[in-house]
């Protein structure tokens, strides 16, 4: 089954807003749906991460678990753990119409039964799974482009020779020691690859060329957002400084999980970890 809609937000935007938390865990409680991210959770959902879900279907309760296996910027897509069906998978897809975004949110599954279950799925489930589609539709709709006018911080996920660059706060207290990526505020009239530019000057002291976008949005509790921007060296050979920072380190991808990063970017090692084995 297959709803589509045109959010007024960008792909980045939306895309954190599907993964969003408590959107995931209420967004659907006005039709008796209860979800709950099952374990270790960050503000959004990563791949790995579980949702059961209590939902009545014909009053009877019906139990749920589904797995995030894909939390990228253009899709989100669960699948079934755990439940009366054979077969689930809901997946989100996004693409770019403009400065808006077009949203393809597809459920598939499959009922344990032959004939009277199948006549059973074509008229209750079919519209529950309807119901619950257009609700969270909304509900993402809702929460991206309450996000679309908020700042931008940008960071810069520049990658040489399979290696990631990451940055080491010394500052404020409660971010002293962790690690982040070089980035900013974007000023008044700036765009975001100008400021990446201008941050990476600042911050590192080297000329770096922004190639595109990695990950979704990450709302920060700063009541910013944070976008990463892909980037490369303009002199391969430049050797970055750690001008404000603690420190600067180049990181393999298997050794991005282990840093001790900002909440807001632990979010996208699964995305930056693509961008460096990808490269
Ligand atoms: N540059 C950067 N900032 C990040 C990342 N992750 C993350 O949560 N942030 C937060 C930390 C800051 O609150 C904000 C960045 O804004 P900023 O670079 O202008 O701020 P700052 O704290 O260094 O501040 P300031 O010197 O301007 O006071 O975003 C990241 O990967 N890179």
């Amino acid at each position: 089954m297959r709803t589509t809609a045109l959010i007024d937000a960008p792909l980045p935007t939306v895309g954190g807003a599907l993964r969003d938390i408590p959107l995931a865990e209420h967004g659907l409680a006005e039709l008796g749906v209860r979800a709950r991210v099952v374990g270790k959770a960050s503000a959004l959902l990563v791949p790995g991460d579980e949702l059961s879900f209590r939902m009545p279907v014909l009053g009877v309760p019906v139990s749920l678990r589904t797995r995030i296996v894909r939390a990228d910027a253009d899709a989100l897509t669960s699948v079934l753990v755990a439940g009366p069906l054979r077969e689930l998978r809901h997946e989100a897809v996004l693409a770019a119409v403009g400065d808006r975004t077009l949203i393809t949110d597809s459920v598939h599954w499959k009922t344990p039964l032959g004939g009277p279950g199948r006549l059973a799925d074509v008229a209750l489930l079919r519209r529950k799974v309807l119901a619950v589609q257009a609700q969270r539709v909304r509900a993402v709709r809702e929460l991206a482009e309450s996000w679309a006018g908020r700042k931008v911080v940008v960071g810069a996920a520049i990658v040489r020779s399979g290696l990631l660059l990451a940055q080491q706060r010394r500052y404020p207290a409660d971010h002293a020691g962790r690690w982040e990526l070089p980035g900013g505020r974007v000023e008044p009239g700036e765009g975001e690859r100008e400021a990446v530019v201008r941050e990476c000057k600042e911050e590192l002291d080297v000329e770096v060329r922004p190639t595109g976008r990695v990950g979704t949005d990450v709302p920060l509790s700063n009541g910013m957002i944070l976008r990463i921007h892909s980037a490369e060296l303009v002199e391969a050979a430049a050797v970055p400084k750690a001008v404000e920072h603690h420190d600067v380190r180049w990181v393999k991808a298997a050794d991005l999980p282990a840093l001790d990063w900002l909440d807001a970017d632990r979010v996208l090692v699964h995305s930056l970890r693509e961008l460096v084995d990808k490269s």
